[in-house]
């Protein structure tokens, strides 16, 4: 398990130092139009287990569509600050 800092700290680094055999560096390595697109997809997926699946399932949906809310940050640049200031 991990929070939402400590997860953004390690796609950040592992970004940086481009490390081999990452989905996470290759994902970014592909842009912004596949990363959005897989965002849309897991927001799909989250909306369709929150109102049809298990709460477990919907929270594994969730996760993911945080994990790819992450690498749209990083691939833009911004930083957990960034977004927090418009909360
Ligand atoms: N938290 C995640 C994470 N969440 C989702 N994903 C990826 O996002 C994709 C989800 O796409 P799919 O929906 O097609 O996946 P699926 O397996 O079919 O699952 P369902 O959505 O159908 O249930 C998969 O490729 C997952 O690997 C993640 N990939 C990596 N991480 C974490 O990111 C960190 C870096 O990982 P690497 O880049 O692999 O080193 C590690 O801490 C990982 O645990």
């Amino acid at each position: 398990m991990k929070t939402f800092e400590e997860l953004f700290g390690e796609l950040s680094t592992k970004w940086q130092q481009k490390t081999p055999g990452s989905g996470s560096v290759a994902a970014l390595e592909a842009g912004v139009h596949q990363i959005g697109k897989k965002l849309v997809e897991e927001a799909a997926e989250s909306w369709m287990a929150a109102e049809h699946e298990s709460s477990e399932r919907a929270a594994e949906e969730i996760s993911q569509l945080i994990y790819w809310t992450q690498l749209m940050m990083i691939s833009r640049g911004l930083t957990p600050d960034d977004v927090y200031s418009h909360l």
